[in-house]
């Protein structure tokens, strides 16, 4: 007789290995951290003699799921901002709170509080990218988990980073320190390829093969993705990041959900684990991964949750459900996706996604003992058929819950034994983690409040000149316009044309001023578009007074390069109303009596107000203001426009009236 430390015996065994053996009544021996055999009950007990024997009961005895995408300190987001497309949601939301609020104590909190979800759920590996990557992979490691633990790479500045470089030595220190650890596998984790430079890339893919640690990037998750990949580099995300490299590393690439048949023999060819993401897919409404036709060719497709914040779960079975369901909803094939190969997708091919094959993801000597036992009697699950063998994994996928799950078992050690957790408190884990919820709510209902601490929580806004005089008149040709100009009083610095498309926001507090959209086309002489410039000003409610026939105005002013589309301003600031304003604009820098001022030439297109020259210069002084009052009068003058009657409002005010 051989000794080992434990015996499964009388189980149901799935052993999810490539020829889906199952026994039952079937036995596992396991010495260490590792399956010595797996085989009928009869087999085992003739040949092995255990300190401990675990009667299963009937039970499934099956290897732990492998959530092969996912980001767990983020379940102390669970629930901050639902129902938003990727980028309001990601852009808008995620990555303000996480700068606010990601710290080495709350990524350790998020990570044991999703260690206690995991481990009930019956997930044994997971595959986590995230910020102070360090306290993940600590956390998970004190739980006993297995993980895949990838520090994130990104460009802008990060929680725990001030620039990509800080990033990227943070990420060599933290593969050397946990590089030969049991349970833990480093990796790099470059965000995404529209939130990472070529450069990001290169450098990330460098370091994960001086160590040889996977890559985790999410790959082709939207269509605008792809279309800002096609727009910027010419070609769809793939081919991209085959070009610049990428692919001689160990990729583990979630969603690659936009992908087309080409792209899906490039992920073949270099062995790329891909992780679909079913649930957080549907509800990020990111589209639907080619599942079956990826898989169909051999494609390793594993199966991921995604973060708590966009799923808002870890549920490994719910996933696996969805994935079969989706499948054979969106090819119209009910036998699209089977349950053997969904299970084996979240366990063995979740494995190989994660290039950790050799060690989990299948019930066989040498492998890791990674395994879960679950309780298939309740009534949700029962009554059980048994003429085929393929129901049983039909039984997992369809019908099981995580609150089936009885023990887990990771690298020969208990977690979880008849449902009680062994490694890690709830109670004080669930008290903190409302803490942080609380502190998290007060600085959204904050920020809520004012339209300036939204706009700063998404772009640089630079605070302009608070001090503008204006004046605006009538006229009827440009033509004669363009003459005075050449008057040797007015020194031209440089002329401008533009067609300029204005969409102004305007707020239930009228405190909070109106933020105006503004896409510049630039003219060349040649009449042809050169370039499209986009800004957000923010226009605090003003303060006028007419002197010396101008107007002075006084207001807040908040001017941001705008990195995102209208589409997205508008589902981020929720404005109650909107005004467009469409023009050609003719501009020219002067110098008139040694001070400078902009003079405007419009031709209001939408709505059709007809044709106006403005007069405009902008400083910090009010002193300076009633100067430049006088000296744009007597501007008005030298354009020969003295007798036009002055308009002291913005076209947005016009417009309205
Ligand atoms: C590199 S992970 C950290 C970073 O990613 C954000 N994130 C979470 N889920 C998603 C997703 O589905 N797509 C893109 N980015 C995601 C998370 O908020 C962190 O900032
Ligand atoms: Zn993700």
């Amino acid at each position: 007789m051989q000794e080992v430390d434990l015996i499964f015996k009388n189980a149901r065994v799935l052993t999810m290995d490539s020829e889906l053996r199952q026994f039952e009544p079937g036995a596992v021996a396991i010495k260490g951290d590792e399956i010595v055999a797996v085989d009928k009950e009869e087999a085992i007990l003739k040949k092995y003699n255990a300190r401990e024997v675990v009667n299963c009961q009937d039970k499934v005895l099956m290897p732990g799921l492998v959530n092969a995408h996912t980001h767990v300190p983020m379940t102390l987001l669970r629930g901050v901002a639902d129902d938003l497309r990727l980028d309001v949601w990601l852009l808008g939301h995620m990555m303000p709170v996480e700068r606010e609020f990601v710290s080495p104590e709350f990524v350790r909190l998020g990570t044991l509080m999703a260690s206690a979800e995991l481990i009930r759920s019956g997930v044994t590996t997971f595959a986590d990218m995230y910020y102070y990557e360090e306290q993940v992979a600590q956390a998970a490691a004190e739980a006993g988990l297995r993980a895949v633990c990838g520090e994130t790479v990104i460009k802008f500045p990060s929680p725990d980073a001030q620039s990509y470089e800080e990033s990227l030595e943070y990420t060599r220190d933290f593969i050397k320190r946990w590089k030969d650890h049991p349970l833990i596998t480093p990796s790099v984790a470059p965000h995404a390829p529209y939130t990472c430079t070529t450069e990001i890339l290169q450098a990330a893919t460098e370091l994960a093969l001086e160590f040889d640690v996977p890559v985790q990037i999410h790959l082709a998750e939207t269509r605008q993705e792809v279309e800002t990949m096609r727009r910027e580099h010419g070609i769809p995300v793939i081919p991209y990041i085959r070009k610049i490299g990428m692919l001689e590393a160990k990729i583990i690439g979630a969603h690659l959900v936009h992908v087309d048949e080409g792209e899906m023999h490039t992920l073949k060819n270099f062995n790329v684990g891909v992780v679909h993401n079913p649930s957080s897919n549907l509800k990020l409404a990111s589209g639907f991964a080619k599942v079956t036709q990826m898989s169909a060719m051999g494609i390793n497709v594993g199966i991921g949750t995604d973060g708590p914040a966009s799923n808002n779960d870890l549920d490994m079975f719910e996933e696996m459900r969805l994935a079969s369901f989706i499948a054979k909803g969106i090819t119209n094939d009910p036998t699209a996706l089977p349950a053997p190969h969904v299970l084996t997708m979240a366990t063995r091919i979740g494995a190989q996604a994660l290039h950790l094959d050799k060690q989990i993801g299948s019930i066989e000597a040498g492998k890791k003992a990674d395994l879960i036992l679950i309780d298939t009697s309740a009534i949700h699950n029962s009554p059980r058929y048994k003429r085929e063998d393929k129901m049983s994994f039909a039984q997992i996928v369809y019908a099981t819950k995580t609150f089936d799950v009885t023990d887990v078992l990771v690298n020969g050690k208990f977690l979880m034994r008849d449902k009680k957790l062994l490694t890690l408190d709830e109670e004080s884990l669930l008290k903190e983690a409302q803490n942080f919820a609380r502190r998290i709510d007060s600085f959204l209902l904050e920020r809520e409040k004012s339209v300036l601490s939204k706009l700063i929580a998404i772009e640089t806004a630079t605070e302009e000149e608070s001090f503008e005089v204006q004046i605006k008149v009538p006229v009827k040709r440009f033509d004669e316009i363009f003459e005075k100009l050449k008057k040797p009083e007015i020194k031209v610095v440089y002329q401008r044309h533009y067609l300029q498309y204005d969409t102004y926001f305007y707020f239930d507090d009228a405190d909070q001023g109106r933020l105006r959209y503004r896409e510049d086309e630039i003219i060349n002489p040649q009449g042809q578009i050169v370039k499209a410039r986009y800004r957000l000003t923010l226009l605090g409610p003003a303060f006028e007074r007419e002197f010396a026939h101008t107007v002075l105005l006084s207001r807040s002013r908040y001017l941001a390069k705008a990195t995102h589309s209208l589409r997205f301003y508008r589902e981020y600031f929720k404005p109650i109303k909107e005004m467009v304003i469409e023009k050609e604009r003719y501009r020219w820098k002067v110098v008139f009596k040694e001070t400078e001022f902009y003079i405007n030439l419009d031709r209001l297109v939408i709505p059709k107000m007809g044709d106006f020259l403005e007069i405009k210069s902008r400083t910090w002084s009010r002193h300076d203001a009633e100067e430049k009052a006088v000296l744009v009068a007597d501007l008005l003058k030298t354009l020969g426009l003295e007798a036009a009657e002055p308009i002291g409002k913005d076209y947005s005010d016009l417009a309205l009236e």
